[in-house]
């Protein structure tokens, strides 16, 4: 479970983030969704330590990210940019090499690389270099790295940006796959289609605030709207920068 608490960060003369809390349950996929500054990543940035809060806190499963970062690191997975691997490496390689850094003994990182590398279906490519893969063969080395350590949480900024539509179903399909195993999955996006097809609750910011809160369809009822869309303009009081 991730749980924000009274975040507040100013960045020159913005105020990135605005007594901004919300929590993320564990068997859910919850969406960050905002339109451009609104905060999305300024927010999971300080989920994940990267940035420090000037006040409010974030945890894990109970963690304090501030207080604890290493431990907190245990329980959360980062998906990061498919674009970003090791062309040199293997997905075995690259895989392990990243259980090792989250502090796996290489037994253990061994074993946990073929564990992620069967339950993503991967067996096929785990020992071919990266070079040339495919979209969505980067995709699943990406989030096999993220959760190789076996993290309880998985948190994901706009992760199909750039991505063509064979890819987003790919990533689609595995982040539903690891809400089934109980995971709580957190990411952010300004793409409606995404948030109402995915996500169990829908955190919606404006302005570093949350603006609302809810399932897509509580959030259509709410405002008395037929999509998220029309729910999200209303909340928000426009449709600057968002993604049909
Ligand atoms: N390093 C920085 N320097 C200056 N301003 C920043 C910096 N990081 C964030 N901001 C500002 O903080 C606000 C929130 O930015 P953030 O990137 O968190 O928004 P976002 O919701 O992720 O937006 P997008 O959907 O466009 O990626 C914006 O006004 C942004 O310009």
């Amino acid at each position: 479970m991730i749980s924000v608490n009274n975040l507040e960060k100013k960045i020159g003369s913005v105020k990135a983030m605005n007594n901004l809390s919300f929590t993320a349950q564990n068997g859910k996929i919850t969406g960050l969704l905002g339109p451009n500054g609104a905060g999305k990543t300024t927010c999971l940035r300080t989920v994940f330590g990267l940035l420090k809060a000037d006040s409010g806190n974030a945890e894990i499963d109970g963690i304090d990210v501030a207080k604890e970062p290493m431990a907190a690191k245990q329980k959360l997975g980062l998906f990061p940019d498919p674009c970003g691997l090791y062309e040199r490496l293997t997905p075995r390689e690259y895989i392990q090499f990243y259980a090792e850094l989250s502090g796996m003994e290489t037994d253990a990182a061994k074993a946990a690389t073929q564990d992620v590398l069967s339950k993503l279906k991967m067996d096929d490519i785990a020992d071919r270099r990266c070079q040339g893969f495919s979209q969505g063969q980067h995709m699943k080395t990406a989030l096999a790295q993220a959760i190789v350590h076996k993290p309880t949480n998985i948190i994901l900024d706009e992760p199909t940006r750039g991505l063509d539509v064979m890819s987003t179903r790919i990533l689609r399909e595995l982040l539903l796959m690891l809400k089934e195993q109980g995971h709580c999955v957190l990411f952010s996006s300004h793409v409606m289609q995404e948030v109402a097809a995915l996500c169990d609750h829908v955190v919606v910011m404006a302005k570093g605030q949350v603006v609302a809160e809810g399932s897509p369809a509580e959030l259509c009822e709410r405002t008395g709207k037929e999509s998220l869309e029309e729910a999200f303009i209303e909340l928000i009081g426009s449709d600057e920068g968002i993604a049909a």
